[in-house]
């Protein structure tokens, strides 16, 4: 999987171990007629449980809408989507909503918090809403992790872009949820932040076992994952284990002089 750059070549990326989420032949097309875009092209997949994968692409390749199709939050055209052993669209739509609110985690470039609320209780509103109580011990490594001491009780409007995005991430992990998708997630924030926040998602992978599924442009965020899947025209057309900065900048020029 680590060989050349294979850019023209449609692939399958699948796993030994029993995948956290996966995808069998999705397809995604907006419009029809002249307007039509196939978003994904015959997509299969699987995500690792345990593991940390990016992916990537050029813009418009079908990066964030293969997350959404994964994560239950669009329907693809055709194919089949499963959560652990749950497939999506066998799922009636208050089900679907239940799974995505107990099951997955999610991280947007917006950090989507509720001003209103501290940042514990914007941490622990899942645990809230599932009417589960709070995992102690779980809570506590990732409020350590998050790194806010005192700030803790403030509001996200006393809070930095990268404090709140920590907490975001602390929100989405806080249930253990079978996957975090995170899309964008340090789009809006500087190199120091950005390093933070990959660092509490890296941190949740290793230390706490959790499923890491993100989206980014940045070669450098994408070297914190385990596994980085390369997009382009809906196609899934490569992938590499164990990446760096330069060797996902290498495969995305590769990519981009094709398309
Ligand atoms: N709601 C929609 N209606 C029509 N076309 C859409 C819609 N959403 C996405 N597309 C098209 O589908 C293709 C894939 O879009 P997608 O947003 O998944 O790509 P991306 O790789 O995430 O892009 P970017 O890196 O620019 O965010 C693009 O051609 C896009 O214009």
């Amino acid at each position: 999987m680590c060989g050349t750059p294979r850019p023209a070549t449609l692939i399958a990326v699948t796993t030994t171990t029993s995948p956290a989420a996966s995808a069998v032949g999705l397809t995604k097309v907006y419009g029809s007629g002249d307007s039509r875009v196939a978003a994904l092209d015959d997509v299969t997949v699987d995500f690792a449980a345990g593991r940390f994968t990016a992916i990537m692409g050029p813009s418009g390749s079908g990066k964030s809408t293969l997350m959404h199709c994964v994560a239950g939050l669009d329907e693809p055209t055709s194919g089949r989507v499963w959560l652990g052993d749950v497939e999506l669209s066998a799922l009636a739509d208050d089900d679907l909503t239940a799974l995505r609110r107990d099951r997955v985690g999610f991280v947007f470039q917006a950090f989507n918090l509720l001003p209103t609320l501290t940042a514990w209780e914007n941490i622990t509103l899942p645990l809230d809403l599932a009417g589960k109580r709070t995992d102690q011990r779980l809570a506590d490594t990732i409020v350590r992790a998050v790194g806010l001491g005192d700030r803790l009780h403030h509001r996200p409007s006393q809070l930095s872009g990268g404090q709140q995005q920590r907490v975001a991430c602390a929100r989405a992990m806080v249930t253990g949820p079978d996957v975090v998708f995170a899309d964008e997630p340090t789009g809006a924030l500087d190199s120091r932040a950005s390093a933070d926040l990959l660092g509490l998602l890296r941190r949740g992978v290793d230390e706490l076992g959790q499923t890491v599924v993100m989206v980014t442009h940045e070669p450098a965020a994408a070297a914190y994952a385990d596994r980085v899947l390369f997009l382009a025209d809906g196609r899934l057309v490569d992938a590499l284990d164990a990446p760096t900065a330069d060797r996902v900048l290498d495969r995305m020029k590769s990519l981009e002089r094709v398309s």
